[in-house]
């Protein structure tokens, strides 16, 4: 059986605490509260108690204390300590407020285990809004952040600024043409456009910015969503959009 010893400190601290946490009680708190107090105190306890009856192993005690020990506060030396290791059960108050039923994990909680897609994370639902004059641009940190909500697209730093730019491998030229005639859709419907590049006749390169003003927006991004959400699987020889 694997040995567990606690160390003398955390059965010192373990010790104080009930010992301050009863005299805490009967000093200043109101009647109400230090009977919740005493109840945690004799929680603790019970608590206590049922720790030093736990399995074999000899039990040791902190031998730098000099208070006496209450005689239920052993250590008990037993890898079913494992299963406490670090844990605390709730106190008396949390148990009173029933807090079980209201996190993740209680018998009855509904979990729906939903395969996020690209509508999920909520840029493929927005549209597109013209920016004011002089709004600024995204910083990099930002532009990073909504980049973990499009597939496939990195940030390219260029002297007009920042730019978004996704990269498709292309059956063949006419396939590049058709990746684009489907983005344009997208981007007449949002009114707001991408550069398209076709080049050795089968490389299709989209960059997103706003001209307006200079940098990256999130109209960028949810042009880019949206063209996340097109079927490209007949045009591409093979799905390896930039991942980097
Ligand atoms: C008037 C019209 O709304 C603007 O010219 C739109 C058109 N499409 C656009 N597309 C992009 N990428 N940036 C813009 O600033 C922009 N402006």
């Amino acid at each position: 059986m694997m040995a567990l010893a606690f160390s003398p400190a955390i059965v010192t601290v373990v010790d104080s605490s009930l010992s301050s946490l009863s005299a805490f009680a009967n000093s200043c708190c109101s009647s109400s509260s230090s009977s919740s107090l005493k109840a945690s105190h004799g929680f603790l306890q019970q608590r206590s108690r049922r720790l030093s009856g736990i399995g074999g192993g000899s039990s040791s005690s902190s031998s730098s204390s000099s208070r006496p020990r209450s005689p239920s506060l052993l250590v008990v030396r037993a890898s079913d300590m494992l299963g406490d290791f670090g844990g605390r059960d709730p106190t008396t108050a949390e148990l009173e407020s029933n807090f079980g039923d209201k996190v993740v994990g209680f018998a009855g909680t509904d979990h729906n285990i939903l395969i996020p897609s690209a509508s999920q994370f909520g840029l493929a639902e927005k549209s597109c809004k013209p920016l004011a004059p002089g709004t600024p641009a995204l910083s990099e940190d930002e532009a990073k952040a909504l980049l973990r909500k499009v597939v496939g697209w990195r940030i390219s730093r260029t002297d007009a600024g920042l730019k978004l730019q996704g990269d498709w491998n292309l059956k063949d030229f006419k396939a590049g043409l058709e990746l684009f005639d489907r983005i344009a859709v997208v981007a007449e419907a949002e009114n707001h456009h991408p550069d398209l590049h076709l080049e050795s006749y089968k490389k299709g390169r989209v960059e997103i910015w706003t001209h307006s003003i200079g940098g990256l927006s999130e109209n960028d991004f949810i042009l880019a969503a949206k063209i996340d959400q097109i079927d490209t699987r007949d045009l591409v020889s093979r799905k390896n959009k930039f991942w980097a």
